[in-house]
């Protein structure tokens, strides 16, 4: 009765060893092929009777497999399992060897098993080249989105530059609230709030300059008021440009500028998303992203307690900053060809710009950045009466110029911060004089205008012709 049961379990296991769909074999404690199994010869490429009682070393020497598990199993004395090629049978196989110990634990027997992973594998290539491509797809959106930007003339030559303009997109393509972007006056701070927002697929687009309103009509502008808030109040009251953008996004531009008790009500609005109308007693939500811009070093304005570092903290989620033209002269030559088209096509004029001209204009410094080369291409094409403006620009930009080498040195004191202040009422000295407004003087001084209300209250300046400033 015995002898039958074990009979029948002999048959059991020979049927799992012949019909099973992974390969099986068994190898001694060298190496050699004891048995293996149909779906091993299959998987391998191979009859039994070509490699049984070969040594495992022999078929690698051989080329017949790339690796081997039992070789690695009687080397560690563990089970191993290896990824291995058949070059006869072109399969992928997950082959994994246990070691068989006797009393006195030392290999008997080591069982093999193999399980074909072609198709995994095959997949698991395919996904990297899906992802792959992906990801070159990914980067050809940036490049074309960074050829759009070519078509809607915006500059970004100089690796700076386009790795600003990738981080911008980023943010619009995950609609994030809270960035400040830094960059002195006129480098693009304006135009990069712009495009973050038309990236966004968010509207409207809301702006305000900080600077350029007295405290408490900033702060009925951003907030809105109720009625009779204040004397002169509109009779119906007044919703704020938060309320306003809502769905959008609000770029307050100059934020440096705001007043302590204002920032103090920007940052409850911040974090409480919702207003409170000026004079009104029942708060507003309000959904929608903040641009800050600043040319100030708010760090340091935080240190002198003109600007809350708890604000700053809120504003400054995401930092984007944008180099002075200066350091990217990469970017002057694309900049002055697009201007140099835009004021040849509205004035009328083929001026041209040649090599030396250029030269000195990827040497100067821009103080004003790119707001400052565009009046000066804008003023070249309008003023020069010859085709070329080489001369005329040589001769500006000798002038007044300063390059970074021609700096002029100043008799007074030798502290390079008293040096650029005086160099700095000079030429606010010179734009009072010739500008009637304040308008006209940033024109002239190639900066905007709440820079130059800003500048001209610092040094006490007032515009001479006109009667504007204050
Ligand atoms: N990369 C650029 N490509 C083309 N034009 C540019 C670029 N950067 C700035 N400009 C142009 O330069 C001028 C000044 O830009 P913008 O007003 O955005 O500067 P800003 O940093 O906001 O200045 P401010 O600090 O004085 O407010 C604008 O006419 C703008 O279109």
């Amino acid at each position: 009765m015995k002898h039958e049961s074990e009979k029948k379990n002999m048959e059991y296991l020979q049927a799992i060893f012949d019909q099973s769909a992974d390969g099986l074999m068994i190898c001694d404690a060298k190496g050699r092929i004891l048995k293996l199994n149909k779906a091993a010869e299959i998987l391998n490429g191979v009859k039994a009777s070509e490699i049984l009682g070969k040594n495992v070393k022999t078929l690698v020497k051989q080329g017949q497999i790339d690796r081997s598990a039992t070789q690695e199993v009687l080397e560690t004395k563990r089970q191993v399992s290896v990824i291995q090629t058949t070059p006869r049978s072109d399969y992928t196989l997950l082959v994994t060897g246990t070691p068989v110990f006797d009393d006195k634990n030392n290999i008997v027997f080591v069982v093999v098993n193999e399980r074909d992973i072609s198709l995994i594998e095959s997949m698991r290539k395919m996904l990297a080249i899906v992802r792959q491509e992906s990801e070159k797809i990914k980067d050809e959106l940036t490049e074309l989105t960074l050829l759009e930007l070519k078509e809607n003339n915006i500059v970004a030559q100089s690796d700076s530059m386009k790795h600003t303009l990738k981080l911008a997109l980023k943010l619009s393509a995950i609609n994030a609230s809270n960035i400040l972007i830094q960059g002195e006056s006129g480098t693009g701070k304006g135009l990069l709030a712009k495009f973050i927002h038309k990236y966004s697929n968010r509207n409207p687009f809301i702006q305000i300059n900080c600077a350029a309103l007295p405290e408490n009509l900033l702060e009925a502008e951003l907030f809105g008021y109720e009625k009779g808030a204040f004397t002169g109040a509109s009779e119906k009251g007044k919703p704020g440009l938060f309320e306003l953008a809502s769905g959008g996004t609000l770029f307050l531009d100059e934020i440096g500028e705001m007043s302590l008790p204002v920032q103090a009500k920007l940052l409850k609005c911040l974090d409480d998303h919702e207003i409170m109308p000026v004079g009104g007693i029942v708060s507003k939500k309000i959904e929608c992203s903040v641009i800050a811009a600043t040319n100030q070093d708010l760090e340091n304005q935080t240190l002198n307690k003109k600007f809350r570092l708890d604000l700053l903290h809120r504003l400054n989620t995401f930092t984007l900053l944008i180099p002075p033209l200066r350091n990217r002269p990469e970017d002057i030559l694309e900049l002055v060809r697009i201007y140099l088209k835009k004021y040849n096509k509205k004035y009328k004029r083929r001026s041209v710009i040649g090599y030396k001209a250029f030269d000195m204009l990827q040497k100067y410094e821009f103080p004003g950045n790119v707001r400052e080369l565009i009046n000066i291409i804008k003023q070249a094409v309008v003023m020069c009466d010859k085709r070329s403006l080489d001369d005329y620009l040589m001769n500006a930009l000798n002038k007044t110029g300063l390059p970074a080498d021609k700096a002029r040195p100043l008799k007074t004191s030798t502290r390079l911060a008293d040096q650029i202040q005086a160099v700095e009422n000079e030429i606010l000295n010179q734009a009072a004089i010739k500008c009637r407004t304040t308008r006209e003087a940033a024109e002239f001084l190639g900066i905007s205008q709440p820079s130059v209300v800003r500048k001209f209250k610092e040094h006490g300046i007032r515009i001479q012709k006109g009667k504007e400033y204050k």
